[in-house]
């Protein structure tokens, strides 16, 4: 079943397109990304689906409620995490559980947000005390608390350390386990093939693809990329064997080709031939950030 239908979202600023025309529907029980670099128009188009922002032009419907029409209905059925920045300081963990609970005609009990959140130890700590990691923790405990069924994650683990990240992760595999329906915005292709279902990968406003993080890989045509430092002509790596794709990032030259093997020994050869030193040489498997080079000539983490 379709929880959210997006059609044709758009948000301008002046002559700035920060959403500019974007469409796509989130199935139930779905973990959702949008994955793009910063200013690529993830959080705008987030807050037009929470409600949050006003859309210059098109439609959120959620659980099969209009977004602008039955805005106050949609809260209840969504929980969003709020940056844990805008949280009230001096309170105890448990003292702004119950605060939000108490905005809410039925909320689930702190205790179960506690635990859920990994968090009862820290219940008496003032937020101030608490770290990075925790902090998000309680901002999405914050956002579960009247038990939504749809959950947006803004960029939830930016600047968390790996540790606290993954501790995130288990946390958003978790409440997809219980079936909720999340939509989570990140500039980490990592994440965003750990944990979504289907992502889009959005530029200057625009969803550039959108599919399950392998069917976007296999799209390309090319299982691994070949990497080095390389100061010539990128038009003598194209015809190597098995190269199917040629670019570059940054001083780099990137071979993406579909056997590894064949073009190894073809870059080898053809550079011992030419006298040409090869430096700082990598293979990988393509990844989502080559998905994302692909389609827009940039890396996602330059930023
Ligand atoms: N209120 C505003 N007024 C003017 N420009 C804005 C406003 N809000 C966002 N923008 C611009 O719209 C573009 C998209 O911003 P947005 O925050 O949606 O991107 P993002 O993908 O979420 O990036 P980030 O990861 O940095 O949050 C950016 O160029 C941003 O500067």
């Amino acid at each position: 079943m379709e929880m959210i239908q997006v059609t044709d979202l758009k948000k301008y600023y002046g002559s700035l397109k920060a959403v500019d025309g974007v469409s796509l529907t989130v199935n139930e029980g779905e973990v959702f990304g949008l994955l793009g670099p910063n200013g690529a128009g993830k959080t705008t188009t987030m807050e037009m689906m929470e409600g949050l922002r006003d859309a210059d032009f098109g439609e959120v419907i959620i659980n099969n409620l209009s977004v602008k029409k039955d805005r106050k209905k949609v809260t209840e059925h969504i929980g969003v995490q709020l940056q844990s920045t805008s949280m009230f300081d001096l309170l105890t963990v448990e003292e702004i559980l119950r605060m939000y609970a108490s905005f809410y005609r039925k909320s689930q009990p702190v205790e179960t947000i506690l635990a859920q959140m990994n968090l009862i130890e820290k219940r008496k700590d003032s937020i101030k005390g608490l770290s990075g990691g925790q902090k998000q923790r309680l901002a999405i405990g914050l956002a579960l608390i009247h038990d939504p069924e749809v959950i947006f994650l803004d960029e939830p683990t930016t600047g968390l350390d790996p540790q606290a990240r993954r501790s995130l992760w288990d946390i958003v595999l978790e409440l997809k386990l219980q079936g909720k329906t999340i939509i989570l915005s990140t500039h980490y292709m990592e994440e965003a093939y750990v944990l979504c279902d289907r992502l889009a990968i959005m530029d200057h406003g625009k969803v550039m693809a959108l599919d399950t993080p392998d069917n976007l890989i296999a799209s390309l045509e090319m299982e691994s990329a070949i990497q080095f430092k390389w100061g010539q002509d990128l038009h003598l790596l194209e015809s190597l064997a098995g190269v199917t794709k040629v670019t570059t990032l940054k001083d780099q030259a990137v071979l993406y080709t579909t056997n590894l093997q064949d073009s190894l020994i073809a870059l080898i050869k053809f550079t011992e031939d030419q006298k040409i030193q090869i430096q700082d040489l990598q293979t990988r498997r393509a990844t989502l950030e080559d998905v994302f080079l692909q389609l827009t000539g940039r890396s996602l983490r330059e930023e």
